[in-house]
């Protein structure tokens, strides 16, 4: 059994506990579920930010523990303050170690958009996200098939979200491109065995069509592989690890976008 296949596993249980303890319409009936979001793509667009998302990360499957001394609040706000286009947050509780009360102290903390971090098996996982904050949905190619992305996404647009879909091969990205999704992820590590390669992101690039907002997700941990990317057409780059090893986050993170 490949990780990939362990998480989703467990993440069926977990959904079935879920639903079993909070009904959608209690779900529906909170005050962020009724906010409207913020576009990832008006935010990618705006010449004032620099295209990061910045995510809050506390451990992985293939690390470990990255960082268990930070708050959220600390964090999120200080990549909010370097002026990210938009920041993830995990939600997955078993192995990256996150929480819905996490997404929802971002969103507290935040006025751009929150992507939630998380596996996305189920619509109840979409009623969840927007509840607790989210204007950003991912959806991964890897553990959905075509019909899925396009039944999920287009359930995420209803209620206004964004939908990020992340992708790591071609045969994936050729199934995925539906009007429904936002911006297109190429995933540079391999969630089957963790290897990092930004050949991912390099050779995928000019294979997505300029209507989706083109984001390199994973193992960028420096400034000049930001313009690599960009030079070679993405408007996103995706980071966590880079920040949330180190002592102080949102000071690691402003150091790093100075060197932009
Ligand atoms: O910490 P990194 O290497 O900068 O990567 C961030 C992000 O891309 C990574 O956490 C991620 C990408 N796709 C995912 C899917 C599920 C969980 C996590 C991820």
């Amino acid at each position: 059994m490949t990780i990939l296949d362990k998480i989703i596993t467990k993440k069926r249980l977990e959904v079935e506990q879920a639903k079993a303890l909070v009904a959608v319409a209690d779900l529906e009936s909170t005050p962020l579920f009724e906010r409207a979001c913020f576009s990832l793509s008006d935010s990618v667009r705006n010449q004032g930010k620099n295209g990061i998302i910045a995510e809050f990360k506390r451990a992985s499957p293939s690390k470990g523990i990255i960082n268990n001394h930070s708050s959220v609040a600390e964090v999120v706000t200080g990549y909010q303050e370097a002026g990210v286009s938009a920041v993830s947050v995990l939600t997955d509780p078993d192995f990256f170690k996150g929480s819905l009360a996490d997404l929802v102290a971002a969103r507290e903390a935040l006025q751009i958009p929150l992507l939630r971090k998380e596996f996305i098996i189920d619509e109840y996982q979409i009623v969840e996200a927007k509840a607790h904050g989210a204007d950003i949905i991912l959806l991964i190619a890897a553990v959905l098939d075509p019909a899925e992305v396009k039944a999920l996404s287009e359930f995420a647009k209803s209620l206004g979200l964004n939908v990020l879909l992340e992708v790591h091969n071609q045969e994936e990205l050729g199934c995925s491109m539906v009007d429904s999704v936002d911006a297109i992820g190429v995933n540079n590590r391999n969630l089957n065995d963790f290897k990092v390669s930004l050949d991912h992101s390099l050779e995928l690039v000019d294979l997505i069509p300029s209507r989706f907002i083109k984001v390199s997700e994973s193992g960028i941990s420096d400034p000049n592989t930001i313009r690599q990317l960009r030079n070679a057409g993405f408007q996103g780059f995706l980071i966590g690890e880079n920040f949330m090893k180190t002592t102080a986050p949102s000071k690691a993170i402003k150091e790093f976008v100075s060197q932009l």
